[in-house]
């Protein structure tokens, strides 16, 4: 099968995690596995092992200068491909939401536009219990295999939803009872003053502009994060964590 570097990005997942846990919650979006030739190791023969349990998912020896071919010499010898896309549109969103039986818990990006900043504000968000991961379809880094590998598997497990209008998906979450919360610098309100129980959303804002004045014109409160150095704000993946600690934190605590 050979696959256009765009469709390529998409869907070819690698890193040990990242396809093991694919392999593990999603098996069925696995169409073929490529795998470095010569490497036999406990590890990849655990993923083997899961891969030749399902009918559908071939499995190919390449040597290393082709597997780099398909996604550069970041694989660790194993690269998964993925017949369906992982992330989720705004018709999904619903039912996940209807199918949170504790209280909903949201982070939303803003137009994070750096795949290791979206990879590693999932994996934070998985680690805190978040439901979803909202990003919009316009001006956002895609859950492409960068995203996947940093994630470390995260994104099988918490979904990402692609929405086409964030206003207008933050104007739905208010009206389904979920209270809107933008992290921003400026902010009067420290995180530690704001209250995170109940259904909540957490916004972060892009890397260079932080929240889109739309969205910010959509939140319920504006947080920050107290800082007390020199540098004006913090790299939105360690904001992200900061925050949705500080909720879990609380959540935990109610
Ligand atoms: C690198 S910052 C963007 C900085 C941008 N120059 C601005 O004016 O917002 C990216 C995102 O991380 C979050 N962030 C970073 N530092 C923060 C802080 N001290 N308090 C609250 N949020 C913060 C915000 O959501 C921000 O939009």
């Amino acid at each position: 099968m050979t696959i256009s570097t765009n469709q390529q990005e998409q869907n070819a997942i690698f890193g040990f995690h990242a396809v093991e846990s694919l392999l593990k919650n999603q098996i069925d979006s696995v169409s073929e596995l490529l795998v470095l030739k010569g490497r036999a190791d406990r590890r990849l023969n655990a993923i083997l092992a899961l891969a030749k349990g399902a009918s559908h998912i071939s499995i190919r020896y390449l040597d290393r200068h082709a597997l780099d071919r398909q996604v550069g010499d970041r694989h660790q010898g194993i690269v998964a491909i993925c017949s369906e896309q992982l992330e989720k549109d705004e018709g999904d969103l619903e039912d996940i939401l209807q199918g949170q039986r504790e209280s909903i818990f949201l982070l939303i990006l803003d137009g994070v536009t750096d795949p290791h900043n979206l990879g590693a504000c999932i994996r934070s968000a998985n680690a805190a219990g978040v439901t979803a991961v909202i990003i919009p379809k316009d001006k956002s880094a895609r859950l492409n295999s960068t995203a996947l590998k940093v994630a470390c598997g995260a994104a099988q497990y918490t979904p990402v939803v692609r929405v086409t209008n964030l206003a207008r998906t933050l104007k739905w979450l208010q009206q389904y009872g979920i209270w809107i919360v933008g992290a921003a610098g400026e902010a009067e309100e420290t995180i530690y003053q704001a209250e995170f129980t109940g259904s909540v959303a957490l916004v972060m804002g892009n890397e260079g502009k932080g929240l889109r004045r739309l969205t910010r014109e959509h939140c319920d409160s504006l947080v920050k994060i107290p800082m007390s150095g020199d540098v004006s704000s913090l790299n939105v993946s360690v904001a992200t964590g900061v925050c949705l600690f500080e909720a879990l934190r609380q959540r935990q605590n109610t």
